[in-house]
């Protein structure tokens, strides 16, 4: 249970001020995150870490010398904005590029990845890269599906570490590779997190059972078995990391490990102590010698109660990155033997403020027709709004049986801040074009997550095809409509039958193309569209997703929709009835 919060939307903002005001001796804060208090050293590559909030100590509590330049912070359980992390990244560039580090889930990669791009634009050279260690979130065929756990640490560790010893871009890129690739861990559940302002936990596990293969968003294992001493959970988490020695790594015995016992939040430092003697023990007998080894809570999930083992399976030049000092506010270790070289000046603008879209103070010309389509679009976004308020805990419960139960709080952040900023635009004479794509921006910029930046893609994708001239058509809207389709389909990568929002979004946008080619007015096709799109979100439930967070607990999400589809479904008809008042 989480029990000390204010406004629960509040909660992540709230945790990140806190955090700064009690760490500045490592952090100070910069829109988005945070970037170490001494600035990036002159030409060092910048490891600019980040992810939901709700795991701490990742991933601002490992921003320090040795380890991260700088972390961006997310919502609760949700990944940074693309906005975000460019922030972040920009504030702590010491001018040799920066590589971004993640867990592999689709919002971080999403929004890193535009991050990325953006950097490009910036002039500055980013990289991206996803830690995949999690044994249990797909077969050892498909690596690249892995969502990143406790292996973040012993990842971030070694591209910091090599950054900090003076490798160039491409290199750290390697080594963040390299310790991927020999990195695994496995976790157990006994009991799911509460969100903050939630009344239920995101799972249950019955009573003397445990859950098997735990993510760190509460998603429910992928097995269930009886609860274990704390001998067998040891010889489960050890025997099954055995069973997945990385290639490369001559069987177990003779071989040098980190290891990290993880607790998840609720279980105490003691009991992880009493697991870890028998982990000792399996892997003295299985040949492993243990390197620095870490026990306690390093990725956490708010109050759940779980452990996770990870094992980074050491060659020299991992053991000596492993091995490195580290001064951060939740990680520290060794001692650095000169004074850090002096910041990058670039990299000292303190506090530095990225302009979001809703805080721009002018807008280009419009023509009087696009101005009052402009009106049009501003309801239809605070009907959206209002929808999505009104299903906010439906849109949870329903993401939390096979997700991590926040898409509808980050629905509810991105289309609040995508009303208010389609309302400053507004004021200030905007065609229909450009207060869509300021709403756009507004929505991905403050909501993050994969909703985040998908709905933030649509948004644009209808504005750039209304523009800010021409009277908006039904031929105009249903174009915009089909690229938006497109748009996520491209940045997504699902395809109908995935069980995504894609489900919906295609027969809606097809039907609503289809109708308008055909000469029916625009309220009506759009009625008929939002019907199909209705008919298919139901639909959803009889599908196994294949993409986003529901993916490893496929079977469990069969009988419930997917969320996304669903709250796709509600906006189309929310803004049908606002078509019908503009008849
Ligand atoms: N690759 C994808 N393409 C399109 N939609 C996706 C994809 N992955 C997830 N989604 C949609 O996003 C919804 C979840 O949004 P959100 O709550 O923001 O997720 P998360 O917490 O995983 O970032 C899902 O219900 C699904 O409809
Ligand atoms: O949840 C996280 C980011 O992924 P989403 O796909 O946006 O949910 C985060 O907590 C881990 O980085």
């Amino acid at each position: 249970m989480t029990r000390l919060f204010n406004d629960p939307s509040a909660f992540a903002d709230e945790a990140l001020e806190g955090f700064t005001a009690a760490h500045q001796r490592w952090v100070r804060p910069v829109t988005g995150g945070v970037v170490r208090a001494a600035g990036t050293p002159a030409g060092q590559v910048a490891v600019v870490i980040g992810g939901g909030s709700g795991h701490y100590p990742a991933f601002t509590g490992l921003v320090g010398r040795g380890l991260a330049h700088g972390a961006a912070a997310g919502n609760v359980f949700a990944s940074p904005s693309a906005q975000q992390i460019r922030s972040v990244a920009r504030a702590a560039h010491g001018g040799a590029g920066v590589l971004l580090m993640y867990g592999n889930y689709a919002g971080d990669v999403l929004h890193f990845g535009q991050a990325a791009e953006r950097l490009a634009g910036d002039g500055i050279d980013a990289r991206t890269f996803a830690v995949t260690d999690d044994i249990s979130s797909a077969s050892p065929e498909e690596p690249a599906k892995r969502r990143g756990i406790a292996g973040d640490l012993p990842v971030f560790k070694a591209a910091a570490a090599a950054a900090e010893r003076g490798a160039d871009l491409d290199e750290v890129l390697r080594v963040a590779g390299h310790a991927n690739a020999r990195t695994r861990s496995f976790g157990i559940a006994f009991s799911g997190c509460t969100l903050p302002g939630a009344d239920e936990p995101l799972f249950t596990v019955p009573e003397g059972r445990m859950a098997v293969g735990l993510g760190i968003h509460g998603e429910p294992g992928i097995g269930e078995e009886a609860l274990p001493t704390a001998d067998e959970a040891a010889e489960l988490l050890v025997t099954s990391l055995l069973k997945e020695i990385p290639e490369g790594v001559d069987g177990p015995g003779g071989q040098r490990a980190a290891v990290i016992l993880n607790g998840l939040g609720s279980v105490k430092y003691e009991e992880l102590f009493v697991v870890y003697r028998r982990v000792a023990a399996l892997l003295a007998d299985a040949g492993v010698e243990i390197v620095d080894p870490e026990v306690g809570e390093l990725v956490t999930s708010f109050d759940m109660a779980g452990i996770s083992l990870t094992l980074t399976w050491l060659d020299d030049e991992l053991e000596e990155l492993w091995r490195a000092p580290a001064d951060t506010p939740a990680h520290r270790k060794g001692a650095f033997t000169g004074p850090e070289p002096e910041a990058e000046p670039a990299a000292g603008a303190a506090g530095e403020t990225i302009l979001l879209a809703d805080d721009d103070e002018t807008v280009p010309e419009a023509s009087e027709e696009s101005r009052r389509a402009a009106g049009i679009a501003l309801a239809a976004l605070t009907a959206v709004a209002t929808t999505v308020d009104t299903h906010v805990e439906e849109l949870g419960r329903i993401d939390a049986v096979a997700g991590d139960g926040d898409h509808g709080i980050g629905m509810q952040r991105g289309s609040t801040a995508a009303r208010r900023a389609a309302l400053t635009a507004h004021d200030l004479g905007a065609g229909a074009g450009t207060l869509l794509t300021r709403a756009a921006d507004a929505w991905a910029d403050k909501a993050g997550g994969t909703s985040g930046a998908l709905w933030g893609t649509i948004l644009r994708a209808v504005g750039t095809a209304l523009g800010d001239q021409d009277k908006p058509t039904a031929d105009s809207v249903a174009h915009g409509v089909s690229a938006a389709s497109a748009g996520v389909q491209r940045l997504g990568g699902a395809e109908v039958g995935d069980k995504t929002m894609v489900d919906v979004l295609v027969p809606f946008a097809d039907t609503l193309a289809e109708l308008v080619a055909a000469g029916t007015p625009l309220t009506d096709s759009w009625d008929r569209a939002a019907r199909a799109a209705e008919a298919a979100a139901a639909a959803t439930a009889d599908l196994l997703p294949r993409k986003g967070r529901a993916r490893p607990h496929a079977e469990k999400s069969l009988g419930t929709p997917d969320a996304g589809a669903h709250s796709l479904a509600l906006i189309t008809r929310a803004v049908h009835g606002v078509l019908l008042n503009h008849h």
